[in-house]
């Protein structure tokens, strides 16, 4: 039975969330989709979504359906996880996802944090920064689905909610996990419903996990979950063990890598590979069409596949994104690169490529989908946030690269690795 059940607002976030939790200690499997069957036997089972840019009723309906899957497999807490950089729109659907798992779960509180410092995501004053930019100074304004422009998450969440929203403060969170513990109960009982909690360091997030131990439900990014491993060994259910990635099958065969992110980190990836490997910079904006962009992508990727990675990218400038969108409204833009995208995932995999890394959570949950796949053992990491997973039953080796995760030289560096050199 599960010790920590999670459902995961996308793929990429899903892996992300595994990873730390395997790093800390547990075992952990990720599903796709709410589970209708039994659960896989792991200390963690993490359920990824396609739900951060779904209509709000079919998010929420979604992650009802993964909490009950994950309660009724026993699972002792729930973690609802979102991005680091806290990627919703003005109606969600992180305030009505976290409003309905609140109401199930009976807690009348939750606390919030999204902050992942190795990736320089940190909350200061109840305000995100990547890097040293506010969040609506860092790129995310320019996201072609969800769009931040504000950085102040006490405002942004309370905007999707209709429950009022507090801040246990830095100042707070620098006295460790009782403080934080005591703050978070002065405001649940003064009818606060949620609680942006600041984080800089990974040892604040630590002690929000400590103070959290007690709590039905956590909401957040991967980070705040590096304190919950100790909270169950604490408790003595939990054996004593190093990180406990899977060692996965041998890493074979040929290679690829498929891009639908337009974040700043993955549109620096591509730049680089453009130097390293064939790329494939796919014109959405000159060719609209699913199918005649997977035709092309088909018959460049004739003869080149092999150990050596080759990238295909649909990614674009926001000028180009904001061209497409005012051409076909932003979710038809969004879908039809995604369907392109999967398509080309389905293509190259029915030609040999057994090692593939997708880069953005939408691209990847529209390719996992496509692909059949149905649950992902975790291995090594690659970059922070990024292991390696292998995808069952269809036997692939998959690596789900968030946008803005990575170095620049992920894309090469990825099959470099001595598990993945083929
Ligand atoms: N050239 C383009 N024009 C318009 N939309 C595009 C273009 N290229 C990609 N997209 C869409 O942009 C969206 C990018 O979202 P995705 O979640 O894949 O990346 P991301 O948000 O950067 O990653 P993550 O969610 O992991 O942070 C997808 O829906 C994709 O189909
Ligand atoms: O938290 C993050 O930034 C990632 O795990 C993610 O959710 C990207 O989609």
């Amino acid at each position: 039975m599960p010790l920590l059940g999670c459902i995961a607002d996308d793929f990429t976030g899903a892996t992300d969330l595994a990873n730390t939790l395997v790093k800390g200690g547990m075992s952990a499997v990720q599903v796709i989709g709410a589970p209708t069957g039994p659960l896989p036997e792991a200390d963690a089972v993490i359920v990824a979504l396609k739900s951060r840019t779904a209509p709000v009723r079919e998010a929420v309906a979604d992650s009802l359906a993964a909490c009950e899957a994950l309660l009724t497999a026993g699972a002792q807490q729930i973690f609802f996880k979102y991005c680091s950089t806290f990627d919703s729109t003005e109606t969600g659907n992180i305030g009505p996802v976290a409003d309905a798992l609140v109401k199930r779960l009976g807690c009348g509180f939750a606390l919030a944090n999204p902050a992942f410092p190795t990736n320089g995501r940190t909350v200061y004053q109840g305000h995100l920064f990547v890097g040293q930019a506010l969040l609506n100074e860092s790129g995310m304004e320019n996201h072609p689905l969800t769009p931040m422009k504000d950085a102040n998450l006490v405002r942004v969440l309370g905007r999707q909610t209709d429950g009022a929203v507090g801040l246990v403060p830095f100042a707070t969170v620098e006295q460790g996990a009782a403080a934080i513990r005591r703050a978070m109960t002065v405001l649940k009982e003064s009818g606060r419903r949620y609680a942006i909690v600041d984080a800089v360091t990974d040892a604040h997030l630590i002690a929000i996990g400590e103070a959290a131990a007690e709590h039905a439900l956590i909401t957040g990014g991967s980070g705040v979950a590096m304190g919950l491993p100790a909270n169950f060994r604490a408790k003595g259910k939990l054996p004593e063990r190093g990180a406990a990635a899977s060692a996965l099958p041998p890493m074979r065969g040929a290679a690829a890598v498929l891009a639908g992110s337009c974040s700043r980190a993955t549109l620096g990836q591509i730049g680089f590979a453009r130097d390293h490997a064939p790329t494939l910079e796919l014109d959405v904006l000159a060719t609209p069409d699913a199918a005649a962009l997977a035709a092309q992508a088909f018959a460049w990727a004739e003869g080149k596949l092999g150990d050596h990675p080759i990238v295909i990218a649909a990614s674009a400038s926001p000028e180009r994104v904001a061209a497409l969108q005012a051409r076909l409204g932003r979710d038809a833009a969004g879908a039809l690169v995604e369907y392109a995208l999967s398509t080309i995932a389905e293509g190259l995999v029915a030609r040999g490529v057994t090692r593939l890394v997708v880069a953005g959570g939408e691209t990847s949950g529209a390719v996992v989908s496509r692909l059949g796949v149905r649950a992902l053992r975790i291995g090594p990491e690659i970059d922070p946030g990024v292991p390696w997973t292998y995808a069952e039953p269809v036997g692939l080796h998959l690596a789900l690269k968030s946008g803005n995760f990575g170095a620049r030289d992920f894309f090469l560096k990825a099959f470099e690795m001595p598990e993945s050199a083929a």
